[in-house]
């Protein structure tokens, strides 16, 4: 029976029901599922367990589902594990059960090969801590059943231990080993983030049409980015390669069916994640490649392992950035031998044309990746190719792949680099175009900064070595997004943004743009009638305040007649007094007539516009009395408008406006009356805010009592002062 996950577990009971069998074969999850649901499996004569992928099923992820399987079986069977990468770790033998284990280790030999006496010491301290770690157990162990089997584990491990001593005895004693088979190279090209895809599209012009090629990206979102704007490269287009696509993120079908299609295929390209690193028979698959090294280093053996099966020969290929090249002594101490490869020469169109270009002497300055911002922006390609020399030599030395060295090496660098630029300026092209592209774009970007910070191998791939500006242009990415995992991202300044508005970016797809339009309508329109709310509620804020004036000043009516009298005085007193430095500024001839009319609300300010006060230059009263208090009173009357303009926007500015401006702000104007200057007291033209603006003769006399009064009293006080001084 097969028992994988896609279809209805309930199918798999009745199945089972009908027919039987005597051989199950499944993920652990479904094999528990089908266990539980079905009470007649009878598991008692079970006789041999197998573990295939043995290090990954009893990783913790499968821990729970494979623990509930094991409790259901008879200690006594036989049980396999099998691996191209068999783990040491004793623990997780004991807890596949075995006994006297014996381990089969399928190895190239390779001559005069040293085993590096670290990787030795590093399993006899595996096999020595997983015993101390056994021991340990015990000690702690609890009592009864439980710590019976706890000590068969502990010997299991204990002999495990020794046999994995043994092997690597063994396999010093044979001059060491390879895990890949000599059938298989490995090459690695060093490649910074934005080389990658280019190199890529030149490495599938190559192979693609003629091959069968597998490429693995680090996350679903990175294959899905592929997949979407590959085929939109014009360096890709007419090259006739046929692109498939493969992750977790599929539906089980999708998946059966896509691996199908590849299968059927003569030739072709397979882009997918690690979903598809292990147990994929496809006999003729002759290059896989490594766009992106896997985050558990295990997973290489199986990537590769796709290729120069049952003694056919193969080629794999990893693109590692220069921060990341300690990963090949790495892996090469893990028995995993990889030799440096070149980066792919461009097309020969290509090559030419960089002879051409590096013919002429007036090379430009821009850098490569300038020239894919304006290449992208300007929809130029000529632009991009026309500026590569200049990056051409950084690129290449980055690259380090050997091609450069001598004119001849020199030519093919620019070539190389102007083939990168054209590529770059394509993607860019893609993401501004489709907005499809552009949001696969980004969500890879995302996840591959994520799923970098997760790889197994921290102390190679470390996040604050990635090159975000690099790998962001080596996406196609308008721009830089923003991700609160990177504190300081290494070459973000080096990003060049698209000119392009990532908001004005439509989908391809017209029923998807249709859709997204209709979202975008609705969202202003939600947006405006949320607007329209705010502005009604300011309106009842402005009828709130008004209500609170009217009531003050009832409140104020409902005063003792004493009290009020004494307000008003206090109000008048004020207005007197700004009114009488206005008459003195008149006097002095620093402000005219008009002005200090207006200002003590004796005319109107609708013609002051342009007149000029007497004398040349502008006094600074008239700005203090005029204009200045008109616009501070303006200010107020645009609540909300200018948010900017503090003065203008609270009561407190409102209430300074009355009172620089005096009159003019407060109580000049017919209907201004009612107006409260700071404090919330009339204004002093209002004389109570009731009747309106005072006749010309009224305040002219009020004034000039005031003035006597204040005369009389300066009066008195020099008398008083001089009688002091005669006594
Ligand atoms: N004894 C054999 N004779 C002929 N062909 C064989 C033999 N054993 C295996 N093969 C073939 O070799 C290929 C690889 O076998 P298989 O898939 O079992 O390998 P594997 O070790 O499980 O690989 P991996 O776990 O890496 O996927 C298959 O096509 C299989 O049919």
């Amino acid at each position: 029976m097969l028992l994988v996950g896609g279809t209805d577990p309930a199918q798999d009971v009745a199945a089972f029901k009908a027919r039987g069998g005597h051989v199950m074969v499944g993920t652990p999850g479904r094999i528990e599922d089908v266990l539980k649901r079905c009470a007649a499996v009878d598991l008692r004569r079970l006789e041999v367990l197998v573990l295939d992928e043995a290090d990954r099923l009893l990783d913790m992820g499968f821990k729970a589902q494979l623990d509930a399987v094991m409790a259901r079986l008879p200690k006594q069977r036989r049980t396999g594990l099998f691996s191209a990468t068999q783990t040491e770790a004793v623990q997780e033998l004991a807890r596949a059960g075995l006994r006297n284990p014996v381990r089969v280790n399928v190895a190239v030999a390779v001559q005069q090969q040293q085993q590096p006496a670290k990787e030795k010491g590093n399993e006899k301290a595996a096999a020595a801590a997983a015993g101390k770690e056994k021991r340990k157990e015990k000690e702690e162990g609890k009592e009864g059943k439980e710590q019976q089997q706890q000590q068969q584990q502990a010997e299991a491990a204990a002999a495990a231990g020794a046999e994995v001593e043994a092997a690597a005895a063994a396999e010093a004693a044979a001059g060491g080993s390879q895990k890949t088979p000599n059938s298989l190279s490995i090459q690695y090209v060093l490649c910074e983030p934005d080389e990658k895809i280019p190199q890529l599209v030149r490495f599938l012009r190559l192979h693609g049409p003629s091959r069968k090629v597998i490429v693995y990206a680090m996350t679903c979102a990175g294959v899905d980015h592929l997949a979407a704007v590959l085929p939109r490269l014009p360096q890709l287009a007419t090259s006739g390669v046929r692109l498939r696509a493969l992750h977790g993120r599929m539906k089980q079908a999708a998946r059966e069916a896509t691996l199908e299609a590849f299968r059927a295929l003569p030739a072709g390209v397979l882009l997918c994640t690690d979903l598809a690193a292990r147990g994929l028979d496809i006999p003729d698959v002759h290059w896989i490649v490594q766009l992106d090294p896997p985050q558990d280093p295990a997973a290489f053996v199986h990537r590769v392992g796709r290729t120069a099966r049952m003694g056919r020969s193969g080629s794999a290929l990893v693109y590692l950035a220069k921060a990341e090249e300690p990963y090949v002594e790495f892996l090469r101490l893990r028995k995993v031998p990889l030799t440096e490869g070149s980066p792919l020469p461009p097309t020969e169109g290509q090559q030419a044309a960089a002879t051409a270009v590096a013919d002429d002497d007036a090379a430009p300055s821009t850098s490569g990746r300038d020239a894919v911002a304006n290449g992208a922006a300007g929809g130029g390609k000529k632009k991009a190719g026309k500026a590569a020399p200049a990056a051409a030599t950084a690129t290449a030395a980055a690259a380090g792949g050997g091609s450069g060295g001598g004119p001849g090496g020199a030519v093919l660098s620019a070539a190389v680099s102007t083939a990168t630029a054209e590529v770059l300026a394509a993607l860019r092209g893609a993401a501004e175009r489709d907005r499809d592209v552009m949001e696969k774009a980004t969500k890879a970007f995302v996840t591959y900064v994520r799923g970098y910070k997760e790889h197994h191998c921290k102390f190679i791939f470390r996040l604050q070595d990635l090159h975000i500006g690099r790998l962001a242009t080596g996406l196609g990415l308008l721009r830089l997004p923003k991700m609160p995992d990177l504190k300081k991202p290494l070459g973000a300044s080096e990003f060049r943004p698209s000119p392009v508005d990532p908001s004005t970016v439509p989908y391809r797809d017209k029923a998807r743009e249709k859709q997204r339009q209709k979202g975008l309508q609705q969202k202003q329109h939600e947006a405006a009638r949320s607007g329209a709310a705010a502005s009604a509620e300011e309106r009842a804020a402005a009828k709130r305040k008004a209500a609170a004036a009217v009531a003050a000043e009832a409140a104020e009516a409902r005063l003792p007649a004493a009290k009020r009298r004494q307000l008003q005085m206090k109000d008048e007193t004020a207005a007197l007094n700004q009114e009488y430095s206005l008459l003195k500024k008149l006097k002095k001839g620093k402000i005219s007539q008009h002005q200090y009319n207006v200002a003590t609300g004796l005319s109107d300010d609708s013609d002051l516009e342009g007149e000029e006060p007497e004398g040349s230059a502008k006094p600074a009263g008239a700005a203090a009395a005029g204009p200045a208090g008109r616009a501070e009173v303006r200010g107020s009357d645009s609540d909300g408008d200018d948010g900017a303009d503090s003065s203008g926007s609270d009561d407190e500015g409102e209430g300074k406006a009355g009172g620089k401006g005096s009159a003019a702000g407060a109580g000049g104007k017919p209907g201004a009356g009612g107006r409260r200057g700071k404090g919330g007291k009339s204004g002093p033209g209002t004389k109570g805010g009731k009747g309106g603006p005072l006749g010309v003769k009224q305040h002219r006399g009020a004034l000039q009592s005031y003035i006597d009064k204040k005369a009389r009293k300066k009066k008195r006080q020099n008398a008083k002062k001089a009688q002091r001084q005669q006594q």
